[in-house]
């Protein structure tokens, strides 16, 4: 890979320690520490100094004795032996079986073991006394300030400790790290990816081992060092202390504790600044992006990509649109901007809106604008979100400057208020333009839950108690999806319109594409490098085949990606591309157009037939008023006269019946001609042989959209005469009842 002058980072969210234990160089930059802790600790501690003397007497009592052992004080030996006699009754018989029987002087082993006691004894006394002096000197003599172990500022340290102070002393012992499979709620840690160092796998981290670190920052005496942690006690045995086999093992997540000699915390915390600013400095190299996820209990922005930043230049839109945005967020950036804003009680905070269609380069311009405003860009995805708290909890997280950026926001099903209202207005308005239906009817396919309300969302975003300082980005393909509530001025301050590429850019591209002065390596063939000139006129001969506004700059990067070493082959080949992508740009219009068409009959005729139905009911409504005042009448006149008006109303009411029946009909054999169109079409030849079977009928209801159940459900379930002695008005009539009972 081309080295593009990027410096090492070490990926510093996964950096761990092996458990402490006292660091030996540790000890011997304080010599004197051992020295004055004897002295010490004898002058404080009566007992440590009875048993310092004891020591000593016995010391030389073995001394005594190891001089006999040699040969050379045989006065001695035998005044121990004979006072050993005389005080311990049976230690001459003893003393006489070992020397004659098994060849042993019992004075020298007395003696050996005593100088044994004595050289434990005295290191044991050493060794604590030292520790004594050593906490005596941290407590009264440091000051310290320590740090938790999921703090970004623990990680910045261990970041500066391995790149800088660690490295000086060429260390000989490491740790090493690629991934961390750990999920485990206490013990979860960020995940860090550096896009730039674009392996196969996961890269290994070697990290130096330590555990308790000097060094020297503006002539002050430092000294980093980790305290024990869960799992740490968990892996300690019962006197609390970690076994050896432990001692080296990666752990993670360990609090920090950095102490400086001096009673004052001021050196440490100009020291910590120091850290943030080199962990800053390291960053610039890249564009820093956080992303929130889900599967903690708590929220958090905990997965980090480290990306090269993208230049402006990269990204193409109307100059003028793009000079407009940048000195815009430079104007809000400004220190002098904030005080203006504060001291007129205007809420400091900036809002765009980049809105157009898929490919235009909305994300991009983001990303480019983090890159060169030097923020850290949060990519909020909005479905994951769990609820309103959960979205509130990310944003109060944030850090005072820093871009967010909101995703689609149209397509994330975001509800106006709770999620049980349902917002029926999206897809269907047919008096709505072609080409917004179209956008509809896809959004309706597209909609997704999301667990945010729209109330939360705008309250987050420009609430009472929203965040100040800043950046909102949100990204929109439907703008006019959007609520007029999200998109109002202090939301969104600046809405920009991501377009299709016009001739001027597809020519910037192409010289983008084939500039052999940027970094990495040659874009072209080596037979094929030209001049400035010729490649500016290859640009332009290529952009002027181009359409203004019809194609997107993903569109026309693919294309030229597909030409990548030849600008020659670019030029010669783009006229066949264009006219490809036309012509399926045109069939997808027509495929458009056609599933809008048929939508908008769909509910037409779903809009006829409800339509027909009120109009049915009402008249039936009608009917029943009528033969109500006519039950009442027909008590009182005769049964010749009931029985001719009622011959006239019913066969005015068949003739009512009749032409609904016609009407309904004609819906209905429409209906059946479309739908065996249509299943001619889809079906295979098995298929229609069980079509020509009796009983086919059930495979189209299947079919049909469900608003038009009942009403073929009435033309398959009315049966056919089954003889002539049947007319067709008792068809009808039969019908008419059938059609009342459902009703
Ligand atoms: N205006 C542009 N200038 C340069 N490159 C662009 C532009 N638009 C798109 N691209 C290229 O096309 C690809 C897709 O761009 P990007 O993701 O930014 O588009 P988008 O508008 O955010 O798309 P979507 O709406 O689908 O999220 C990227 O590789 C990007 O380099």
């Amino acid at each position: 890979m081309t080295n593009l002058g990027l410096p090492p980072l070490i990926l510093s969210d996964e950096t761990f320690f092996p458990a402490w234990r006292p660091d030996p160089g540790s000890f011997l930059l304080f010599p004197a520490t051992y020295i004055i802790s004897f002295a010490a600790t004898s002058w404080f501690s009566p007992r440590t100094f009875r048993s310092a003397t004891s020591t000593g007497m016995d010391t030389l009592l073995a001394l005594a004795g190891t001089t006999s052992l040699f040969g050379s004080g045989n006065m001695s030996s035998t005044s121990i032996d004979e006072q050993l006699e005389e005080n311990v009754p049976g230690f001459g018989l003893v003393y006489r079986f070992f020397k004659t029987w098994l060849k042993i002087d019992l004075s020298t082993l007395i003696t050996l073991t005593a100088l044994w006691g004595a050289a434990s004894s005295g290191f044991q006394g050493v060794r604590t006394a030292s520790s004594k002096i050593y906490w005596w000197i941290v407590r009264f003599l440091t000051a310290s300030i320590s740090i938790s172990g999921n703090d970004r500022l623990n990680k910045e340290i261990i970041n500066y400790l391995a790149t800088t102070v660690l490295t000086r002393s060429g260390t000989r012992i490491l740790t090493a790290h690629s991934e961390s499979k750990n999920h485990n709620y206490y013990y979860r840690r960020a995940i860090e990816r550096n896009d730039y160092k674009n392996e196969k796998r996961v890269p290994v981290q070697y990290l130096p081992t330590f555990g308790t670190t000097w060094f020297i920052h503006e002539r002050n005496l430092f000294m980093v060092r980790r305290i024990f942690s869960y799992s740490n006690r968990y892996n300690s045995t019962s006197e609390g202390q970690t076994p050896d086999e432990y001692a080296g093992a990666p752990e993670g997540d360990e609090p920090l504790v950095v102490m400086c000699l001096g009673r004052s915390v001021q050196p440490i915390k100009r020291f910590l600044e120091m850290v943030r600013e080199f962990d800053e400095k390291q960053r610039e190299a890249y564009v820093t992006i956080r992303a929130s996820k889900r599967d903690s209990y708590d929220p958090e922005w905990d997965t980090t990509i480290l990306r090269p930043p993208r230049s402006m230049d990269t990204v193409h839109l109307d100059e003028k649109i793009k000079q407009e945005l940048l000195d815009d967020i430079a104007h809000y950036l400004d220190h002098n901007t904030r005080q203006f804003y504060h001291s007129r009680g205007i809420p400091y905070r900036r809002g765009y809106l980049l809105h157009g269609p898929p490919g235009t380069g909305k994300s991009s311009l983001s990303q480019a604008l983090a890159g060169k405003f030097r923020l850290d860009l949060y990519m909020l995805h909005l479905p994951t979100v769990r609820g309103d708290s959960e979205l509130d909890k990310l944003f109060t997280t944030l850090p005072p400057r820093c871009i967010v950026l909101l995703e689609d926001i149209d397509a994330v099903g975001i509800k106006r208020h709770a999620p049980e209202d349902e917002d029926s207005s999206i897809p269907g308005d047919e008096s709505l333009p072609d080409g917004e239906l179209a956008e509809n009817l896809k959004l309706e396919t597209q909609y997704r839950e999301c667990n945010c309300t729209l109330s939360g969302l705008l309250n987050i975003l420009d609430g009472v108690s929203s965040q100040e300082g800043r950046i909102v980005v949100m990204t929109s393909n439907y703008v006019s999806k959007l609520d007029k509530a999200l998109i109002r001025p202090g939301r969104v301050d600046k809405m920009i319109y991501m377009g299709c590429i016009s001739k001027q850019s597809a020519e910037l591209m192409f010289l983008r594409m084939y500039a052999a002065d940027l970094e990495g390596p040659e874009p072209v063939d080596e037979k094929e490098i030209l001049s400035n000139q010729e490649l500016k006129d290859l640009a332009r001969e290529f952009s002027s085949q181009i359409p203004d506004d019809v194609f997107t700059p993903a569109q026309l990067q693919g294309c030229l990606l597909s030409f990548h070493d030849s600008p020659k082959r670019a030029v010669a080949g783009i006229a066949d591309w264009v006219a490809v992508e036309l012509a399926i740009i045109e069939a997808e219009k027509e495929k458009e157009r056609k599933y809008v068409e048929k939508r908008r009959k769909q509910m037409q005729e779903a809009r006829e037939l409800e339509k027909l139905h009120e109009e049915r009911q009402a008249r039936r409504k009608a009917r029943w008023e009528k033969q109500k005042e006519r039950g009442s009448d027909s008590d009182s006149s005769s049964s010749s006269d009931s029985g001719s008006d009622s011959g006239g109303d019913s066969s005015s009411s068949s003739s009512d019946s009749e032409a609904e029946i016609k009407k309904l009909k004609k819906l209905l054999d429409k209906k059946n001609r479309k739908w065996k169109v249509k299943k001619e079409k889809t079906k295979t030849k098995s298929e229609k042989q069980e079509n020509d079977k009796p009983g086919q009928s059930s495979d189209e209801d299947k079919t049909q959209p469900e608003g038009e159940e009942t009403v073929t459900a009435t033309s398959t379930e009315s049966p056919k005469p089954v003889n002539n002695v049947e007319t067709e008005s008792d068809e009808k009539t039969k019908e008419l009842a059938d059609e009342e009972n459902k009703a």
